[in-house]
């Protein structure tokens, strides 16, 4: 029997279930994508339907094998990547989840965290986790299911229900209810792990109300988590690699020295510094992470997270209708050399890095009426880049020193337009590489590393190959006006949304 020669890396995201397959040259060989239903309950609440991101995982799976003209017995291994934070609580026995998925973007826990702030447990948060009091993390998502769901914490309390976050789901599922484990850099998104012991922390634990017996087992990022289970896709294929999805990316960049940092443009955007295995805590709000875990040791980066960049592009197709497509949107931005004073803060989800403030609201600011729809679009590309041209500079305050380039991916680095604001925003090289689905090739690669198929880093540093670098067109005098104007357009968005104790 001839070796396997794939690699299946399933990419989990907060709009659609991707499954992508690679060969050994990183290559992707086939691919399938299925989208599945945003629930939006209450204002500012955000669901997902377990059993349908299980459902469109699994066709995804089948469909990209199908396509590769492989079986399961061309596969040597499979990586998993995911949105993070999201949170699913299930039932050991049955496998039901007791509740909807509460996604990473709900800000439902805004009230906690606020009291929590008050009480004055962030610094003592922050210490031990690297994170903030924000609802955007599972812990505080944990707590709430908690209290509101009968009975559940003494059935967490008996283990009787497991908590996971979306690795751990699928892992559950793909083995059948064999394996409840999760990663450490899915692990550090939680609030409830210490970064330093790289294990589930009592003290946050305590905080959050959450039983110990109900969380997954933490384990290095690329090892065997398990097998498919029989009747599955890719059945008996051993499951080596296992990231959140931005850790992923990080990889899949090929990041592998302190100081190289990517940035993905996807519903939000996020952007990763890798430190090593030192861990930076910022002075200028942004996030320390566990980069992955390779062989019990941990590795590290810095995080700007903002909640929406691409989804406001989908918002001004989907919602205003001023556009049919993304790239349209894209062509229209380029076809104007700026956005005639108007400013788009899309804090739709309240805003993240480096304000953090859950209760800001989306808002629109310098119009006139000679404002067009080029002009509106171009503010939408504007505000993605605007929004990492913070993250940048909180960056380099931390790291004391500037970005030597930019590595970028995710779906909206495709357009050329957000790209070229982006470096001329940053002063410094933005480079697209060849393959755009770095989260993908990066959850590949951690598994493929689990199974001898790529030998160390290196191998997969010398594999990663620019394809477009943008550099500064602009005169400076322009962005700072167009800094200055953002700052001023942030502050009015900052604090829109009363808190529930304000009202
Ligand atoms: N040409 C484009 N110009 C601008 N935005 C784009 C373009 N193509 C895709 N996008 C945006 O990128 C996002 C999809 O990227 P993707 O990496 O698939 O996201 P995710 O993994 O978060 O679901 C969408 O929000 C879409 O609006
Ligand atoms: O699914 P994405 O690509 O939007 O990524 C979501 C992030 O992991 C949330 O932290």
């Amino acid at each position: 029997m001839s070796d396997p020669r794939f690699i299946l890396a399933l990419d989990q995201g907060t709009t659609s279930s991707r499954s992508i397959v690679f060969d050994r040259a990183g290559q992707q060989v086939s691919a399938a994508q299925q989208e599945f239903t945003q629930h939006y309950p209450r204002p500012g609440w955000v669901e997902h339907d377990a059993n349908e991101i299980w459902t469109t995982q699994r066709q995804t799976m089948e469909d990209a094998l199908a396509r590769s003209g492989g079986t399961a017995k061309d596969v040597a291994a499979i990586g998993i990547t995911n949105q993070r934070e999201t949170l699913v609580v299930w039932d050991r026995g049955s496998g039901e989840p007791v509740a909807p998925a509460i996604v990473w973007q709900d800000r439902r826990t805004s009230d906690d965290c606020a009291r929590w702030v008050e009480q004055g447990l962030e610094s003592r948060v922050t210490e031990i986790t690297g994170l903030r009091l924000d609802p955007y993390f599972t812990g505080s998502k944990l707590a709430w299911l908690l209290r509101h769901v009968n009975g559940l914490k003494t059935k967490a309390e008996s283990g009787q229900v497991l908590a996971g976050t979306i690795d751990t789901w699928l892992i559950w599922k793909l083995t059948d209810g064999a394996v409840h484990a999760t990663d450490a850099s899915n692990a550090s998104r939680t609030l409830l792990f210490n970064l330093s012991t790289g294990d589930w922390d009592q003290e946050m634990l305590e905080l959050f109300g959450v039983p110990h017996a109900m969380l997954p087992e933490v384990r290095d990022s690329s090892g065997e988590f398990g097998r498919v289970a029989d009747g599955l896709p890719a059945a008996g294929v051993p499951i080596t690699g296992v990231a959140g999805d931005q850790h992923a990316a990080l990889f899949g960049q090929a990041c592998f020295e302190p100081g190289m940092a990517k940035n993905t443009y996807g519903t939000g955007c996020f952007l990763l510094m890798q430190t090593g295995t030192e861990m930076v805590r910022s002075q200028n709000n942004l996030l320390t992470t566990v980069a992955w875990r390779l062989n019990g040791r941990m590795e590290y980066a810095l995080e700007g997270s903002v909640f929406v960049a691409g989804a406001a592009v989908q918002w001004m197709r989907d919602e205003l209708k001023l556009v049919e497509s993304a790239e349209q949107l894209s062509e229209l931005a380029g076809s104007v050399p700026d956005a005639n004073g108007a400013i788009l803060v899309p804090a739709f989800a309240g805003l993240g890095a480096p304000h953090w403030d859950p209760y800001a609201r989306g808002t629109l600011v310098g119009l006139t009426r000679g404002t067009n729809r080029a002009h509106l679009c171009r503010a939408v590309l504007d505000s993605i880049a605007l929004q990492s041209a913070d993250l940048i500079a909180a960056m380099e305050k931390d790291a004391g020193v500037p970005l030597q380039e930019l590595r970028v991916d995710g779906g909206a680095s495709r357009s050329a337009a957000l790209m070229q604001i982006q470096a001329d925003l940053l002063g410094s090289p933005v480079v697209r590489p060849v393959e755009v689905e770095t989260t993908a090739l990066g959850a590949a690669y951690l598994a493929g590393l689990g199974v001898g198929w790529w030998s160390d880093r290196g191998e997969i540093a010398r594999a990663w190959k620019a394809d477009t670098k943008f550099t500064r067109q602009r005169p400076i005098d322009e962005l700072d006006r167009l800094r200055r104007d953002w700052a001023k357009a942030v502050e009015r968005a900052k604090h829109w949304e009363e808190s529930s104790h304000e009202k």
